[in-house]
């Protein structure tokens, strides 16, 4: 069944309908297992259609490959159970200094082209009264990454998921990556790369902390 109600499907629902992955309500009705099944079947169809001979060795198992890689990487991040928790800390330390990720890995995929999508992305915020462990930081990007994407919504996306789960709006998220849809076909660009950002509370209003930020970045 289509998404036509206009209800939230159970993915992102914690985010501005603006910025949820367009999602159908039954997503998550087929257990992962079946639906690896069915993508195999279709990716097969589409490799017999490029007159592949899938009774090569090498070839046999490809569509079951490409389809566990789908569900269980490249788009895990599309199934909520994936959501990571992030954990708070009280910062006793009274730490209240800019904290910054910085280069943290960034695998995703361009829904436009079903191609990779190759960078980094860095992240900051503000401590308040309390700190976040550092690999939440990383597990955020990684779970909005992991799903088709184009790169606006993704930084978008991170930094609300930052401000929900910190408690705070002083949250700064800049992505640089390649996109293989455009370095690798179409106008086969293989020097560009595309940054975009997006700052908030403090970040936004504070020239100067935006700037320390992009200092500790390397910009
Ligand atoms: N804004 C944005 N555009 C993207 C992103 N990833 C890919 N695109 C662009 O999406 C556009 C799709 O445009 P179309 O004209 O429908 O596709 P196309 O004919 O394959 O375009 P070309 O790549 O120019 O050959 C292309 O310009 C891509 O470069 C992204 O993350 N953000
Ligand atoms: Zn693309």
């Amino acid at each position: 069944m289509d998404n036509l109600s206009g209800l939230a499907p159970a993915t992102d629902a914690h985010l501005p309908s603006s910025l949820r992955t367009p999602l159908r309500d039954d997503a998550f009705d087929q257990a992962d297992e079946a639906k690896i099944a069915a993508i195999a079947g279709h990716f097969e169809a589409i490799m017999r259609e490029l007159g592949l001979d899938l009774r090569d060795d090498s070839l046999a198992g490809t569509p079951r490959r490409v389809a566990k890689m789908y569900v269980q990487e490249w788009f895990k991040g599309l199934d909520p159970k994936h959501r990571p928790e992030v954990r708070l800390f009280e910062n006793r330390y009274g730490y209240h200094q800019l904290l910054v990720e910085r280069d943290i890995t960034l695998f995703s995929c361009c829904e436009h082209h079903f191609v990779p999508i190759i960078g980094k992305a860095h992240v900051a915020y503000l401590p308040g009264s309390h700190v976040v462990g550092l690999s939440k930081l990383n597990r955020v990007v990684q779970y909005y990454a992991r799903r088709p994407q184009v790169q606006e919504r993704l930084t978008r996306q991170i930094a609300e998921e930052l401000k929900l789960s910190l408690g705070t709006d002083d949250v700064a998220v800049l992505i640089e990556a390649d996109h293989l849809c455009v370095m690798s076909r179409g106008v086969n660009d293989t020097s560009s790369s595309t940054l975009t950002s997006e700052y908030g509370g403090r970040f936004a209003s504070d020239e100067a902390l935006r700037s320390e930020f992009l200092r500790q970045i390397g910009k």
